[in-house]
């Protein structure tokens, strides 16, 4: 079992001159939506050792010892004349100070607004400290010059998440060091992605969760980049992109494309001091955008008022988040619900959530303002005490998908209702056994009606299950989880039916009032249903609005002999 395996830096050469220290978490890391999958991560650090030797972004306080120990014993670590920082992470900050503890000589490379966070994060214990902080600026223009050919060149793509992101290429061996683009949270031993198509779902889930809520700056980041021709991404974090750099930088154009391209967005407006916010605005904007509305996220201590101004314009809603501190909302909050309040039109739909501590009095005030100003709101205000937890989250990713399917809803009222065409008849003549997939991980659990089954393989036995992309329980279905197929039994089908057509609100427990059993995957059967089949899940292929999933049997029984399967009939083959 990988959880089971202790964390440990495996060190491995990438180029001429150049080696990657991969600090690797074996379980999941923490609770963001972004390592849902569980499947670890690496937190990758690269070593050029040419005649200056540079250091690229060394780990967070969980590995600041093991790390270290691993780098003295393969370099001289006061030999370090550069440790550059991609993105300043404040738990990065006790490894850089114990390295800059050890070798004095050390310079800092970071972009502009990195610089600032890093003086912050070095002030904490003894401000006298960063007037003395070594540290180079890049802006973009800049060579650093290693020697023997290692000139390295610095690429700002800064974003709301990231907004001191910072590239660096090497121009001897055609690396491309590109932080939080092109990685995905996978611990392994495999460090290139030979046989890359098996990490492509990782890579898409990495980027929905990360890039997405973004897209607009990952367009110009992919721009730039594509000026410094790569050979070899080397990403912040799991394999390095070798084999697949061709496809990955399409799909990122694509999955961009996919963003932006659509008629519907919402602004997300936030500002997190120690990052709770910004965790649970990530998991509110993984619901949106996975519902095929698109968000664009303002972080606002970086934005200036006429980019909210405009993107408000632009928006069919917005959701504002702030964390409550000393009382009150943070200035640069309070100065974008001004922005909001005189510029958001009132048929705008509105969202307010936030983490705090004790009183919570920064999303009291933002969501009683937009209610005196005649807002409607698209979920009930999110309020979370301190870091959210994964139940906290699916409810944060269901209530981003409740506000997108709610302005939906309006457009569709809108445009006019057409009777269904021959064709979508027609279509609707296949049908499929009636059923209900139930899942369940950790605290999180997730149910929902389904008919477009179908079995796919006999040997191994495995069928398809067709999720559209909006369902809460698809977050629960990608290659390794498992879930159970109940397969409903004519006659005793519609009470069932009609509870897992109902609306859920955010979080709901869609279990309540429904008797269940709890299947040998752990995972709660319908104990009414005809028989049920416990599966696990082994792909899953991108389907237009849908995930079709497939996925091996491992278990199953017949709970009535005598009954048989409930079939849905359809009038057209637009509905489930
Ligand atoms: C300096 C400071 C002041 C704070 N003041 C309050 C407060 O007045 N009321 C409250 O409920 N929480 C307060 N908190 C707790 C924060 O709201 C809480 O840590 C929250 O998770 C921060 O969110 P963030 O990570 O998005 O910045 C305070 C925290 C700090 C560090």
């Amino acid at each position: 079992m990988t959880d089971m395996k202790p964390r440990d830096v495996q060190v491995f050469p990438v180029g001429t001159n150049t080696r990657v220290l991969r600090s690797r978490s074996w379980a999941r890391l923490r609770f963001e939506i972004e390592y849902a999958l569980a499947k670890g991560t690496t937190a990758n650090t690269y070593l050029i050792e040419s005649d200056k030797v540079a250091l690229i972004d060394p780990p967070g306080e969980t590995f600041t010892e093991i790390f270290l120990d691993g780098l003295k014993s393969r370099i001289d670590i006061t030999k370090i004349d550069y440790v550059i920082i991609g993105h300043v992470n404040p738990n990065r900050a006790v490894t850089l100070k114990a390295l800059w503890e050890i070798s004095p000589q050390i310079t800092f490379i970071c972009s502009n607004p990195g610089a600032i966070s890093l003086r912050k994060a070095f002030a904490t214990e003894d401000s006298s400290e960063t007037k003395d902080l070594p540290l180079k600026v890049m802006r973009g223009d800049e060579i650093l010059d290693l020697g023997q050919g290692h000139q390295l060149s610095f690429i700002p793509t800064p974003n709301p998440r990231y907004p001191d992101e910072l590239c660096t290429y090497d121009s001897r061996t055609e690396i491309l060091f590109s932080d939080k683009l092109f990685g995905a949270h996978i611990c392994g031993d495999q460090v290139f992605d030979e046989g890359w198509q098996a990490f492509q779902e990782d890579r898409r889930y990495y980027f929905d969760c990360l890039m997405a809520p973004h897209a607009r700056q990952v367009e110009k980041a992919l721009d730039k980049l594509s000026e410094f021709p790569a050979r070899l991404y080397a990403p912040g974090h799991g394999p390095l992109v070798r084999y697949g750099l061709i496809e990955l930088t399409k799909s990122y154009r694509q999955w961009s494309k996919q963003q932006t391209a659509q008629d519907t967005s919402v602004v997300l407006i936030y500002a997190s001091a120690y990052g709770n916010t910004a965790t649970i605005a990530q998991a509110i904007a993984r619901g949106i955008t996975k519902s095929g509305v698109s968000v664009e996220s303002i972080n606002c201590e970086f934005a200036d008022p006429e980019e909210i101004r405009t993107a408000i314009e632009k928006s069919a809603g917005f959701v504002i988040g702030s964390p409550t501190l000393g009382g009150h909302a943070p200035t640069p909050v309070q100065t974008a619900l001004g922005i909001v309040l005189s510029t958001a039109t009132k048929n705008k739909l509105a969202g307010v959530f936030g983490s705090f501590g004790w009183s919570g009095e920064a999303v009291d005030i933002i969501e009683s303002k937009l209610k005196d100003a005649g807002y409607k709101f698209g979920f009930d205000a999110i309020r979370v005490k301190f870091k959210p937890n994964d139940h906290t989250l699916q409810t944060c990713e269901e209530a981003g998908t409740d506000f997108a399917q709610a302005l939906k809803k309006v457009k569709k009222v809108r445009a006019k209702i057409q009777p269904a065409s021959n064709v979508e008849q027609a279509v609707g003549r296949v049908i499929g056994s009636l059923c209900v997939v139930t899942a369940k991980q950790g605290e999180m659990s997730g149910a929902m009606l389904a008919s477009w089954v179908s079995q796919a393989s006999f040997t191994p036995p495995g069928l398809t299950v067709a999720v559209a992309k909006d369902r809460a329980v698809e977050t629960l279905m990608h290659s390794g989880n498992s879930f159970v197929l109940n397969v409903l039994q004519e006659g005793n089908h519609l009470g069932l039916m009609k509870h897992f057509l109902k609306p859920f609100s955010p979080g709901q427990d869609r279990f309540a009032d429904v008797a269940t059993e709890e299947a040998e995957n752990g995972i709660p059967y319908l104990k009414d249903s005809l028989a049920y089949i416990e599966c696990s899940v082994k792909d899953r292929m991108e389907v237009g609005d849908h995930w079709l999933v497939y996925a091996t049997v491992d278990n199953g029984q017949v709970l009535n002999n005598d009954g048989v399967t409930a079939v849905h009939y359809r009038k057209t083959g637009t509905h489930y």
